[in-house]
């Protein structure tokens, strides 16, 4: 569609803009479908109404240095290589805290090489180069298509709009997703696939080590129970959602988020950032900015694992804030138990000291909860949890 840009603007991006949309103006406003970079693209300079949250969504900054947040933190660190020697249950004992306390930490020496990093990094900012008509071949509203181009949170819903435009890709099983992504950049297939599997492989050692601070899963076989030997097998097969974010320079950060406030669905995310900041998690009732850190992987734990592991740990609340100057990437990979499968507190985390606190959770139920409601923070986890 070909748009009157000077009459959209006027219309739109006005500061702060509280006019009311009529049914003239849908057409024009299909336009923000077309995602944040497109809008940019066609020379927006001011923030368009559709993306200013009210004032108490808004993120707080600091008066004196505006658009940067006010506490920043540095996640407890995780040393993958040390996870693997003698001082494996020291680490674990750091690991458990993290998780309980934070819901959050940062992995170092994760042993994964840094090119495979950097291409992933790299393809995924010349993806969100490409021009409009070949990124938009693969926007879809099929939630279960294998390639999802899109805005916003869920842009069929969402009332305000925020300032992020993304590339979700099915990675598993990969052998079966792969002729389905996007074929440009040239090397966006096989660069992509290589960081998949490499992720993979931290996700289930990450996993074990998880098992094993939560007394289900030991270094010896005779530590290991049939079921939880079961969970790291299906977790192995299991659903592998990557997260491609683009966030693009904002015109008017203070009055807009990246993302508003949301927990993740899965078992665990493995998180790769750039080196701008952005993501924020909230920590004891504060907005905390985690600092970004060289060659690290964020890992958060997700909804099904505070339900399996009975409420011990966290899955946290975060978001992300945007900035005047900067472009900032971010890939998410999101793990958990193959669809179909039912997510439920394990039975070695119950007894009289704590009772079972969720309910069993149909991971379909749960996915079509997300996909049809607006981003309504915890309420799933909460609606799943014994009053
Ligand atoms: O960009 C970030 O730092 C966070 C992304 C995120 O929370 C997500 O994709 O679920
Ligand atoms: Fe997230």
């Amino acid at each position: 569609m070909v748009i009157d840009c000077k009459c959209f603007r006027q219309k739109y991006f006005m500061t702060p803009p509280e006019m009311a949309m009529t049914n003239d103006d849908a057409k024009e406003a299909n336009e923000f479908q077309k995602g944040v970079r497109h809008l940019l693209e066609n020379g927006v300079r001011k923030l368009p109404s559709k993306y200013v949250l009210p004032l108490s969504d808004r993120p707080s900054v600091d008066k004196e240095q505006p658009t940067v947040a006010k506490s920043s933190l540095k996640l407890p660190i995780i040393d993958f290589a040390e996870l693997q020697g003698p001082n494996r249950s020291q680490v674990l004992n750091s690991l458990s805290s993290a998780c309980e306390e934070y819901g959050f930490f940062q992995v170092v020496n994760h042993g994964i090489p840094i090119e495979v990093i950097r291409s992933m990094i790299d393809v995924s900012a010349r993806f969100f180069n490409l021009p409009y008509e070949e990124r938009s071949k693969y926007m879809s509203s099929d939630m279960a298509a294998p390639v999802r181009y899109g805005t916003s949170m869920n842009q069929n819903k969402d009332a305000v709009f925020c300032w992020r435009d993304f590339l979700k890709l099915v990675c598993h099983p990969l052998s079966d997703v792969v002729s389905h992504w996007p074929s440009s950049p040239m090397d966006f297939r096989e660069s992509v696939a290589t960081y998949a599997k490499e992720t993979k492989y931290l996700f289930l050692r990450i996993m074990e080590a998880i098992l094993e601070s939560l007394g289900l899963w030991g270094a010896t076989k005779d530590d290991r129970t049939p079921e939880n030997d079961e969970i790291l097998k299906q977790l192995g097969g299991g659903s592998q959602l990557m997260v491609v974010n683009c966030f693009p320079p904002c015109p008017e950060p203070d009055l807009t988020l990246g993302m508003p406030p949301h927990s993740d669905y899965g078992f665990l995310t493995l998180l790769l950032q750039d080196d701008v900041e952005g993501l924020q998690i909230q920590y004891k009732g504060e907005w905390i900015t985690v600092e970004p850190m060289h060659n690290s992987f964020v890992v958060n734990i997700g909804d099904h694992l505070e339900i399996f592991s009975n409420g011990r740990y966290k899955s946290v609340l975060h978001r992300v804030f945007v900035n005047p100057a900067k472009l900032r990437l971010s890939v998410a990979l999101l793990h958990s138990l193959p669809f179909g499968y039912m997510v439920r507190p394990s039975p070695k985390l119950i007894d009289d000291a704590n009772p079972r606190r969720y309910k069993d959770t149909d991971f379909a139920t749960f996915l079509h909860y997300i996909s049809t409601c607006e981003p309504k923070k915890k309420n799933f986890l909460e609606s799943r949890k014994f009053t």
